[in-house]
């Protein structure tokens, strides 16, 4: 079929304290974030005892899609590793390298396009490979964020949470992303497309969810922000708005983290947390809808998105987004598609 391998290609996080500021040093690397900002994230991650959840998630979910591509005749093993943290994407290449690896598919666990989204994961291809000599082929899988897996089990997990409530009239549902700057965002995608791609492809997602739960009324906002605060970043935030919907007199809440497949740290401080909190002062009512890593559509999904490259299997998406984010070898979409942002020197 043409591939040896998968490589499952992921952000990391820290398992113990002394892997916390390490591990932070990792992410913000050049990145221009204040000093201030690494010691509160650093303490949300020790308010679980320096763990983030991300890996162990990360490990579960590539056993339940090691049992379906088993299940559906497919002979892959599939790699770990990540951009951030052990194991380091550089070491699991040269691990399949000297497997006898020559050439694998790429999953990363993003469902969209944009600089941290996808072009990043590109560049972590680009650095693993050049950090192995004669390094295997790397195809990464396409965004799919519009797949019809992706969108039911992420719908069920709306639906479930409304259930939660007690699916009474006024529930209000939050679709929630990860924010960036938005010049990043104005960056995103090829240049021909006009930018936005990674704002508009959540919104889309989140049109999709919502069709599919039944939802009517729905927001889409934004979290986790960082960068200094004079830099805009796609707004508004999850909490601010929990204020202005208390204002407007809604009294429950349905929080769809939409941006993210799994229960990471973001979700669980950001949202179970911080988000939970806010709503709680406001006497309004919370439930926060599940991420779809564990849902058996996810597994699934990856094995459709490898079936499309091994076996020409039919590209299923909803929407009318054009197909982007498979590249060879870390090349990007399309000349200048997600260019980072210019950063100052030093
Ligand atoms: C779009 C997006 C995704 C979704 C796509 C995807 O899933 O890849 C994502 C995922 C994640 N982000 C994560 C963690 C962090 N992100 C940070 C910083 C940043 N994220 C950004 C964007 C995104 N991030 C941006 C524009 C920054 C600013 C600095 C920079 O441009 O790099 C920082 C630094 C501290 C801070 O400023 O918050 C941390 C610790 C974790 C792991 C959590 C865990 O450990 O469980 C995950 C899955
Ligand atoms: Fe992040």
């Amino acid at each position: 079929m043409g591939y040896d391998a998968l490589l499952w290609l992921s952000f990391g996080g820290p398992e113990g304290p002394d892997e916390v500021m390490p591990f932070l040093e990792n992410v913000t690397r050049g990145r221009g974030v204040p000093r201030e900002r690494l010691l509160e994230v650093a303490e949300h991650y020790q308010h679980f005892g320096g763990v983030s959840p991300i890996n162990r998630l990360n490990r579960a979910a590539i056993e339940a899609v090691e049992k379906q591509l088993v299940a559906e005749g497919l002979n892959l093993p599939v790699r770990f590793g990540n951009r951030n943290w052990q194991p380091m994407v550089e070491d699991t290449v040269a691990r399949m390298k000297s497997e006898g690896v020559r050439r694998a598919l790429v999953f990363p666990t993003s469902a969209y396009g944009g600089y941290s989204a996808c072009r990043q994961y590109d560049e972590d291809i680009e650095r693993a490979r050049a950090a192995v000599e004669d390094a295997p082929e790397l195809v990464k899988l396409r965004h799919f964020f519009d797949h019809p897996l992706f969108v039911s089990a992420v719908a069920d997990a709306v639906v479930a949470a409304h259930a939660e409530l007690g699916d009474r009239p006024g529930i209000r549902t939050v679709f929630t992303a990860h924010s960036i700057p938005e010049s990043a965002d104005r960056a995103a995608g090829p240049p021909a497309e006009g930018g936005r791609l990674y704002s508009r492809q959540i919104a889309e997602a989140a049109r999709l969810v919502a069709a599919e739960a039944g939802i009517g009324e729905y927001d889409v906002v934004w979290q986790s922000r960082s960068g200094p605060p004079q830099v805009p970043w796609l707004e508004p935030d999850i909490v601010d708005h929990l204020d202005a919907l208390h204002e407007q007199g809604v009294e429950a809440v349905v929080v769809s983290p939409i941006g993210f497949v799994s229960d990471h740290l973001e979700v669980i401080w950001d949202l179970d947390n911080e988000a939970a909190e806010r709503a709680a002062e406001h006497g309004m009512d919370f439930a926060r809808a599940a991420t779809p890593d564990a849902d058996p559509r996810f597994a699934e999904l990856v094995v459709e998105l490898i079936r499309e490259h091994v076996a020409d299997a039919p590209v299923r998406k909803l929407s009318e987004f054009p197909v982007a984010g498979c590249t060879v070898n870390g090349a990007p979409c399309a000349v200048g598609c997600c260019e980072p942002a210019k950063r100052p020197a030093g």
